[in-house]
């Protein structure tokens, strides 16, 4: 195999907005410590061509692959520009798919193999090569595991096809220059819509150029915050799709025009003024603490606005049961119907009473998140100055003698400093 290309990017939260977002209404969101890592290699003269293209991911000990025989016979030649045209083309891609037998408790995640195959064939071609998954991320939670796995594979695939340049002299991870982001950002969106349906783009962009963003109808603006904010993530384990979820709320909103754009205009009156108090700097007038409960209020009007739109579960209701106890309120994240619910954790909250809530959701029916790297802690308070560290942005690395890639410092520092 010839030299690999190994792009990650990161999973997010969205803070507020979700499914408003994709009708237009603002919304807020951040990038997150767990990424998603892509490796691609290409066969190198002295293999011969392989003839294969072949997808692994690893953490699910999968692996597809396809004759390049087979993949001239079924796809046609598209365009090698992101638009919707060009994966639109490739909707013979799916049987190509179905001939991999995904076993059915996976099946889910025949629209990943189904992005992959669509942006391999519309960035490189009908070629052969050796694409490798690995991910931080549990998938369909919440935490933007489709949008994290399309960017890092769109970034790794446009470097392996020099489309990004791979100019630099040192072995080590390497931020796409902005004009390489926007068209990572492109590709992963076309990825998106593979997976997604009809997805807002708000995804694919934080994880795109990390941080904490406020998003709305395709455009972004990058927030700071003043004052650290901490995060409980707790992942209530139930499976969902948000394709679905995502169909639901557009066919509440035909049979309800009127209400619903009520609702979502609601929503975006929420993201603005949450974006405005999370940027507004904390004086001895407006305090941390009165920062955070309104915060928290914003974020809890926004649950109500989600169960509005008929996304909420049963199990986020328990987890929202469960905090209130303890005077804090909580939220969905990401498309709802299950996996993961917010919590804000006040500075002034006491470490004992977190341990409380902790062990009061594990000790429900859902389990509270786990596997952040093993050294994290179960609750994630990230640091919103942490931002900054361009580890929560995709990266590419690669080595041009092909020896074994190592783990960036800064990355190891980080999660260190999130387990604290
Ligand atoms: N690492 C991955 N490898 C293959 N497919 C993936 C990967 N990550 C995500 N996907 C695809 O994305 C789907 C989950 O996306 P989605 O329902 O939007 O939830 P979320 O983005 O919140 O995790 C998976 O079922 C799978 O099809
Ligand atoms: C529901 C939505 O707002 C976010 C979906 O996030 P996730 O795929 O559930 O992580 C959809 C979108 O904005 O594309
Ligand atoms: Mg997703």
């Amino acid at each position: 195999m010839g030299v690999p290309v190994v792009a990650r990017a990161p999973g997010k939260i969205i803070l507020s907005g979700e499914h408003a977002v994709v009708h237009g209404s603002t919304a807020v969101a951040a990038s997150i410590d767990l990424c998603t890592k892509v490796s691609v290699s290409l066969p190198s003269d002295a293999d011969g061509a392989s003839g294969l293209l072949e997808l692994r991911l690893e953490d699910l000990e999968l692996v597809f692959s396809w004759s390049i025989e087979r993949l001239k016979e079924i796809l046609p030649v598209c365009d090698t520009s992101p638009s919707s045209s060009s994966l639109e083309t490739l909707q013979s891609a799916a049987i190509l798919v179905e001939e991999q037998n995904i076993p059915e408790a996976k099946i889910g995640l025949a629209a990943g193999v189904f992005a992959f195959l669509c942006l391999h064939t519309a960035i490189r071609g009908i070629k052969p090569a050796v694409v490798v998954v690995t991910s931080d991320l549990p998938l369909g939670s919440g935490l933007g595991s489709s949008a994290a796995f399309c960017v890092s594979l769109s970034a790794a695939l446009l470097a392996s096809s020099g489309s990004i340049s791979l100019d630099c002299n040192e072995h080590g991870w390497l931020s796409p220059n902005s004009e390489e982001l926007e068209l990572v950002n492109r590709w992963a969106f076309e990825g998106e819509k593979v997976i997604h349906g009809k997805p807002s783009g708000i995804d694919n962009t934080v994880s795109t150029f990390g941080n904490m963003i406020m998003f709305q109808s395709g455009k972004l603006t990058q927030i700071k915050s003043y004052a650290p904010l901490r995060m409980l993530i707790t992942n209530t384990k139930v499976g969902r799709n948000t394709q679905a979820l995502v169909a639901g709320v557009s066919e509440r909103a035909l049979r309800y025009p009127g209400a619903m754009a009520s609702v979502f205009s609601a929503v975006d009156s929420i993201s603005k003024e949450l974006s405005a108090i999370i940027q507004s700097p904390a004086t001895n007038d407006f305090s941390i603490t009165e920062k955070e409960e309104k915060i928290q209020e914003l974020m809890e009007m926004n649950q109500g606005l989600l169960q509005c739109m008929g996304v909420s579960h049963a199990s986020i209701e328990t987890v929202l049961r469960t905090t209130l106890k303890y005077q804090l309120p909580s939220k969905l994240t990401g498309g709802g119907g299950g996996g993961c619910v917010l919590t804000l954790l006040p500075t002034l909250l006491a470490g004992a009473v977190i341990d409380k809530v902790i062990t009061e959701l594990e000790g429900c029916q859902g389990r509270m998140f786990e596997g952040f790297h093993g050294a994290i802690a179960k609750h994630l308070p990230f640091r919103l100055p942490f931002f900054e560290l361009s580890s929560r942005e995709i990266c590419l690395k690669f080595s041009k003698n092909n020896s074994a890639f190592e783990e960036p410092a800064v990355i190891c520092e980080l999660v260190e400093n999130v387990g604290r």
